[in-house]
């Protein structure tokens, strides 16, 4: 199989990072696959996201490395991990609340075609538009593109988040919490929308909702007090004792 001859698309090694003498991420070595649906779920304050901060470079690891499908991102500017391919979603900037979809879409495209090329001809400007139409049309966006982004449905904004971060057509997406606060009516568009995602795009998730972890992940890693505290298939995580005594317990 293709996956086992390419490297991982994301890979930890011996990541730590410290925040004064407490160790919030304590030796991580975490391999996602190719095209994985890999999901990291932890109880409150595990330390997932100070690692997903370290994955896009918002903070620098005290020891270890990162990993984008073989290549050392460990020291790299966050703008360009984007460029390298790792992409995460982000609650929506304030700014973006007076756009429409069609507009923070397009602008998304237009950055990461490179301004300066866009600027060449209104041709590519049309292009760019396009695009952002047919990525808000995958997400199920299609009928609200044009309303200014603060009259829409809290779910509709979460898909607009991830349509923005799958703009830079990432190789990895990091979904921070995707149906976090979303009302129980809208949940079922957004979990349907978020296990369409491409399948060459390889997806972390980072989410409290087992839901949404059962019904997408194919492997799940466990993070409690800053380390990995067990991983496996979504059938192993799920009767494993000690993942249930120490998180899924809390569910309950
Ligand atoms: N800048 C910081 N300075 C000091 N301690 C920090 C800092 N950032 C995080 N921590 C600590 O690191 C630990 C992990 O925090 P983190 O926010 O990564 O956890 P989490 O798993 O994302 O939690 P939650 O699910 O509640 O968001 C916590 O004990 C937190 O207090």
């Amino acid at each position: 199989m293709s996956a086992t001859t390419r490297p991982p698309a994301l890979e930890t090694r011996g990541l730590k990072r410290r925040f004064g003498a407490f160790l919030a991420t304590d030796d991580v070595n975490l391999t996602v696959a190719p095209g994985a649906r890999h999901a990291l779920i932890g109880p409150n304050g595990a330390g997932k996201t100070t690692l997903v901060n370290l994955l896009t470079g918002v903070l620098s690891p005290s020891e270890g490395r990162i990993l984008l499908s073989g290549e050392d991102i460990t020291h790299t500017a966050p703008y360009r991990r984007v460029g390298k391919g790792i992409a995460r979603t982000f609650q929506i900037n304030r700014l973006f609340m007076n756009f429409t979809p069609l507009e923070a879409a397009t602008l998304a495209v237009i950055e990461r075609s490179g301004r300066s090329h866009l600027l060449k001809s209104l041709g590519a400007e049309h292009r760019a538009i396009d695009q952002a139409a047919a990525l808000l049309d995958s997400l199920g966006l299609a009928s609200v593109m044009g309303e200014r982004t603060a009259t829409l449905p809290y779910g509709k904004q979460r898909l607009l988040e991830i349509a923005l971060a799958l703009a830079s057509r990432p190789k990895v997406l990091l979904l921070d919490e995707p149906a976090a606060g979303v009302p129980e009516e809208e949940r079922h568009e957004v979990l349907a929308i978020v296990a369409a995602l491409p399948a060459d795009v390889t997806v972390l998730l980072i989410e409290h909702d087992m839901d949404l972890v059962f019904s997408f992940a194919d492997r799940i890693s466990v993070l409690v007090a800053g380390a990995i505290y067990a991983e496996g298939t979504v059938a192993e995580i799920a009767r494993d004792p000690k993942v249930k005594a120490v998180y899924l317990g809390e569910e309950a």
